[in-house]
């Protein structure tokens, strides 16, 4: 089909995308989680660590707090906090990039729609986020144990591409995600070229544990349900319209 088309000339074959697809759609089912190594290659992930580590050499990911906890930072000596940078994939230095969330893209849809999709059913996912590029970590609130959507803002699905070459243990940085309602927990080590599905809901709280203070990179795109987004879109609106009063002219 078209699909297949595009990503041959993307240079990923048919049966990967076949064997990627089957992945995503059992283990989202079965744990709520879905890890996949190798996910493009060596050197389709050198591509995109370069680019990423061009855009953090040019300034372009700013910190992803707010001044006073900067200050605050600062003055106790910690770490900086996370770096992030919001890229949609399509300017001019983030091809690589694109290419990563255009993948995923394919891939999200097509398990959305897949005959065995499961719970995936459940969700009518039409869009996402821009990717949040990330050079963390840092002592941002995002690393204590969250919930990414906790509240219904239409996120369904987290997925994180790791880029941390010849990561080691005392790196640290690992993802631990508590899965509501089992005892087991998964420690999930940020290694290159490693792509990580799961959840955004309650289903799956999860913390960054501490790492040393060498960069570690990870992108991060969130896709949403329509129909929880646009609940949450109207939400807003109604907040909006009920705590500002419509100034007369
Ligand atoms: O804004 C938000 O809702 C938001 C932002 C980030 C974020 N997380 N969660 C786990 C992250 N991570 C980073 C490396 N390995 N994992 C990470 O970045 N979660 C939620
Ligand atoms: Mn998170």
């Amino acid at each position: 089909g078209a699909d297949s088309q595009t990503l041959e000339e993307g240079g990923f074959n048919e049966e990967w995308f076949a064997g990627i697809l089957e992945s995503i759609v059992r283990d989202l089912n079965q744990y709520g989680v879905c890890v996949i190594d190798d996910f493009l290659g060596a050197e389709r992930a050198d591509h995109i660590l370069n680019e990423v580590k061009a855009l953090e050499s040019h300034g372009a990911l700013e910190a992803g707090q707010v001044v006073s906890r900067q200050v605050q930072d600062q003055a106790r000596g910690m770490i900086r906090g996370d770096q992030i940078a919001w890229v949609t994939g399509g300017e001019p230095h983030c091809s690589c990039i694109g290419q990563l969330v255009t993948v995923v893209d394919s891939l999200v849809a097509k398990a959305n729609k897949h005959q065995d999709a499961g719970m995936l059913a459940n969700y009518n996912i039409t869009w996402r986020t821009r990717a949040m590029v990330a050079c963390y970590p840092g002592r941002d609130t995002h690393y204590v144990k969250h919930v990414d959507n906790p509240n219904g803002d239409g996120r369904c699905i987290t997925a994180i591409y790791y880029l941390n070459r010849d990561w080691s243990e005392d790196d640290g940085g690992v993802l631990r995600i508590y899965p509501e309602g089992k005892d087991q927990v998964a420690s999930i080590e940020p290694l290159f070229d490693r792509m990580l599905f799961f959840w955004s809901d309650r289903r799956n709280p999860h913390e960054v544990l501490p790492a040393k203070i060498t960069s570690r990179y990870a992108i991060t795109v969130w896709y949403l349900d329509q129909k929880e987004r646009n609940e949450y879109l109207a939400r807003l609106a109604h907040h909006q319209m009920t705590t500002t009063q419509p100034t007369h002219a």
